[in-house]
């Protein structure tokens, strides 16, 4: 699977501080200044082509929990949008507060969500690994949908009833067919993009991100089951609540905002 057994030990929020990271004028998370955004009608439709099938795990890292693909083939696939190339995907997690007045990464014109969606994939055109790929700036490819407190989101269900099977750092249990698809807005054409870094170590100024513009509901209690995970293993004497699994937002640093939509 793609995120490898990178040891999280760095994950604890306490490096949230200003890591020196190479260059380090491309960081991730930001604030999306809609009205400082370029439209650029060159920009595609995304095509995300995901197999159900290539579903493998869910594993609790101490950071947030995983949902881990099979990235051996081209099975399941993002095209489209701004990317030149064929990228694969390899996991999807989120992000996420102890309340629900905050807890996504991104924000637009400073508007919090209670939760962030990630959808991670790698250029599987240019590079064999994705341990190649997160170090290439052009190596990775990861879709942000915001998630906001309303009715139950069904897709989501199957998953969520997966989690206290991995409750603890470390936990991982198998999750066969899901499609990531299903946690997609209806409209996936409306989106800002721009180059920026993966949001925890190593940093990576790898990533295009792709941040969809219309969000997706979940129910209270679904998010409260996230908080209901630890960032600690089993073992340890005190457990830690895994919430606020977010990182500070990063400066702009001249860069532009791109969206598909006028
Ligand atoms: C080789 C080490 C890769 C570490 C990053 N792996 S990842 O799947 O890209 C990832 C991305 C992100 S993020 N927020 O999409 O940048 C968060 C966590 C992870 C993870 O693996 O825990
Ligand atoms: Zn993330």
């Amino acid at each position: 699977a793609c995120s490898s057994r990178y040891v999280l030990s760095q994950m604890h929020p306490m490096w949230q501080g200003p890591l020196a990271v190479p260059g380090g004028d491309r960081q991730s998370p930001i604030d999306i200044v809609v009205r400082k955004s370029v439209f650029d009608p060159a920009l595609k439709p995304l095509t995300a082509e995901y197999d159900p099938h290539t579903c493998q795990q869910i594993w609790n890292n101490g950071y947030s929990f995983l949902v881990e693909y099979d990235d051996t083939t081209d099975k399941s696939t993002l095209k489209g949008g701004p990317l030149k190339d064929k990228f694969r995907l390899c996991q999807f997690h989120f992000h996420w507060g102890e309340s629900n007045a905050w807890g996504s990464e991104h924000t637009v014109d400073r508007r919090l969500f209670p939760a962030e969606l990630h959808i991670v994939h790698w250029n599987s055109d240019k590079y064999s690994l994705f341990e190649e790929a997160v170090m290439e700036d052009n190596g990775l490819a990861v879709i942000g949908v915001f998630l906001k407190v309303g009715k139950r989101h069904e897709g989501l269900q199957k998953l969520v009833d997966a989690l206290p099977a991995v409750r603890h750092k470390g936990s991982v249990v198998e999750f066969n067919r899901f499609d990531p698809a299903c946690l997609l807005p209806s409209n996936t054409d409306d989106y800002w993009t721009y180059h920026g870094s993966l949001t925890t170590p190593p940093l990576t100024e790898a990533v295009t991100w792709i941040v969809m513009k219309q969000h997706i509901e979940v129910s209270h209690d679904q998010l409260a089951v996230f908080r209901s995970l630890l960032f600690t293993s089993a073992e340890e004497e005190v457990q830690k609540s895994m919430v606020n699994n977010f990182r500070v937002q990063q400066p702009l640093r001249g860069r532009t905002v791109r969206s598909s939509f006028s």
